[in-house]
This record gives structure tokens, sequence and C-alpha cells, in this order.
């Protein structure tokens, strides 16, 4: 096995003496601003020469045949569509998405039990996946202390709903096939993420992640081999809005093959997360109403229930009535 310690020796936000490093503050700005942003390079090294096993792992799986991919496929009575297929059918009349992709949780451990949808090949999918995770969910505890002290809130504000037993992390890895018609189908339908944070890597392309802003789509600059971080709709009720979950989809790009990885992480699911009092008034990243408490579990079972939706409505459910 490869030595994966390498993939974020550098993404502490602390310096050795526990002092906040300055350089954290253009991730968490950008986060705070659009809702997305990749970690630079000098936080995460996350590139080509030094994580070549996820990715190996990821295009060995996409790489076996249609029947031994479908030995993954779990039982799609499970809500979040775990599992190897589809993504959200809207009607039958609309293209499918251009997608292959397999869904996993991966904590809390023996959440997907009866699942079995962790391929058995290539043989190190799952630890390599796995040992990825574990370092993912540094950076990503890292990054929700940060955040929440950039508002001015407890260090702890967003983070004291996880913790290390119960919290869950489900495992996206998307395979987009080159296009023949990109102008008629997307790789992935708009939504947002029901988490609260999502990491996501990508090999082998770029520039076919797009954001709405202003009514626009903007395609994201992304280079390849960074992570990059989404906030999801969890967060965005936490934080009470300071925070936005971006409307996002993938476009098909034609001769272009693309692969990406999404961790998404929350609180156990039975957590009820209570949203931060609102700021002052002159504050005007906020919206007149703000969020209500809600249960984790019981906000992601609507979030699929109602997806995919046309455009960012699902939160509504957490809007103070
Ligand atoms: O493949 C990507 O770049 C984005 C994937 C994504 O948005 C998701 O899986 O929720
Ligand atoms: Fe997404």
């Amino acid at each position: 096995m490869e030595n994966h310690e390498g993939y974020f020796h550098e993404a502490s936000f602390t310096d050795p003496e526990g002092n906040p490093r300055t350089s954290k503050v253009p991730v968490v700005q950008e986060l705070a601003r659009q809702g997305l942003n990749h970690l630079p390079k000098r936080f995460i090294r996350a590139n080509n020469t030094q994580h070549p096993s996820v990715k190996d792992v990821v295009k060995g799986f996409f790489g076996l045949s249609f029947e031994d991919k479908k030995r993954s496929v779990g039982s799609y009575a499970s809500i979040d569509n775990m599992g190897y297929g589809r993504n959200f059918v809207k009607s039958e009349d609309e293209p499918l998405d251009w997608i292959d992709r397999l869904t996993m949780k991966a904590a809390p451990v023996g959440g997907d039990e009866g699942l079995n949808v962790w391929p058995q090949n290539p043989p190190n999918f799952k630890a390599v996946i796995e040992k990825y995770v574990k370092q993912a969910r540094n950076v990503m505890d890292e990054l929700l202390e940060a955040l929440a002290e950039a508002f001015s809130l407890e260090r702890n504000a967003f983070l004291k709903y996880f913790n290390p037993e119960n919290s869950e992390m489900n495992v996206r890895v998307n395979y987009y096939p080159p296009c023949p018609r990109p102008d008629l189908t997307l790789g992935l339908t708009p939504h947002t993420d029901g988490s609260v944070l999502t990491l996501l890597i990508q090999f082998e392309a770029s520039g076919s992640l797009q954001i709405l802003k202003d009514k626009q789509w903007l395609t994201l600059l992304w280079p390849s081999h960074t992570l990059l971080v989404n906030v999801g709709d969890l967060l965005e009720i936490m934080s009470n809005g300071r925070l936005k979950s971006p409307w996002h989809r993938v476009v098909t790009q034609m001769d272009v093959e693309r692969f990406s990885v999404a961790l998404f992480y929350n609180p156990p699911s039975r957590v009820e997360i209570e949203p931060e009092p609102k700021p002052n008034q002159d504050d005007d990243a906020m919206e007149e109403d703000g969020f209500e408490k809600v249960v984790v579990g019981d906000y992601l079972q609507h979030f699929y229930r109602v997806s995919p939706t046309d455009e960012k409505k699902a939160i509504i459910y957490a809007k103070a009535k």
C-alpha cells in the first residue's frame, strides 16, 4: 500500500504553536461569498503524484465490465441513492444525466450494513478510499472551525454537532464519459448538496462544474488535483443563512472524460441542529427570515424525497414559518 500521509499534511489552519494561519482567510472568505472554493495547493498536497491511488481505484472501478460494476448495486429502497446506478430520474421524457456513479457510506462504521455496495474490485478500493476519508475529515473539521471563527461565532459552533463515532460521511465516485452532444444533456442535474460540507476532487479534466450566479451559469475555475469545498444546505441552516449552499451542476464535454470523488460530511442523523442567532440587522448577507431547528435525518429525508427540484427549494423546509 502506498503512503497517503502526504495528502493533507499542509491542510492545517493553525501553525505548530496553535496560532491561526493567515492563509486560511481567502478560503473562508470565498466560501462565505459564493459557497464554493478550491483549497490552494499550498494547503493540500493533493496533486497527481501524491495521491495516485484514489485516482487509480476510482478509474479501476469504472473500468470494470458492466456486469462487475452491477455487483455494487445497493438497495434502491434506501433513500439516499446508495450503490451503483442512476442519479435522480426526473421524468421519462427528459434525458438521464450523462454519468456513471457509485455511492457508499464510509462512516459511521457499519452504517451501510446489508447494502454491500463497496466494490470488491479493485481489491484495495475500500482501504484506499477509507484512508482518504479519514484525512479529508480533518480538513473539514478545521474548515468548520475556521468558518465559525470567521463569523465571530464560538469556535465549535458548527463542529459541535459532529462526533468521531457517529458522524456520517457518504462517498460518491462519479464518472462522466465523453458526450457526443453536450448540448443535449448534463453530467449532473442542477442541485444543492444536502450536506454540511462537501469535499471534491476531480481527475483527468476540469471545466465541467458550474454554479449559478446572478442567473448565469459560471464554470468554476478549479484546477485538477486540488480539493474543492462546497457549502451544503445543512451548513446554510446552521449558520442561519450566513453561508449559502450554491446551486450547481456538471456539464458534459465532447471527447473529454472526467472523474470526481465527492465526500458529503454530516452530523449523526438524529442530531438536531439549531441555527445560530441572526447577526445584526445591518449584515447584508442575511435574508429577512431565518431558519428553524431541524433534525439532520429529517432534513435529508425531505431533501431526497423532493429532489430533483427545478430551483433551490428543498431548504425552504427549514425556513422559519
Ligand atoms: O463532479 C463534480 O464536479 C460535482 C459532483 C457533485 O456536485 C455531487 O456529486 O454532488
Ligand atoms: Fe453536488
